[in-house]
């Protein structure tokens, strides 16, 4: 996948598709908010799988019912379409855990 960084305006386009993602310090990012302690840890095992999978990893904070993520493409300094592609898969999985 290209890794060319993307324009504000893409961003925004990117995002419309993704309302609960936002910007937060140069990267996307979003707070997902599940049941309970263990539910979040074992959403977290399995982000870290997809983030394994795409070789594209975010910062990745686990709550105490809360999985954070904030990511953008640290080799080329910016937002690109591979950060939004880990997104889009951890938007497919989120249901699967109960997570909101
Ligand atoms: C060597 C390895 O492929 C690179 O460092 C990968 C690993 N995971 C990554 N994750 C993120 N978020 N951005 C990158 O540029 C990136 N590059």
């Amino acid at each position: 996948m290209a890794k060319n960084v993307l324009t504000s305006q893409e961003i925004a386009d990117r995002l419309a598709a993704l309302p609960e993602w936002s910007v937060e310090d140069g990267k996307i990012a979003r707070s997902y908010r599940l049941a309970d302690h263990f539910a979040a840890a074992a959403m977290v095992v399995h982000v870290a799988r997809i983030q394994e999978e795409l070789n594209h990893h975010s910062d990745l904070t686990l709550g105490y019912n809360t999985v954070d993520l904030a990511v953008n493409s640290h080799d080329v300094g910016g937002i690109t379409d591979r950060d939004f592609d880990l997104a889009a898969r951890v938007e497919e999985i989120a249901p699967t855990h109960g997570a909101s």
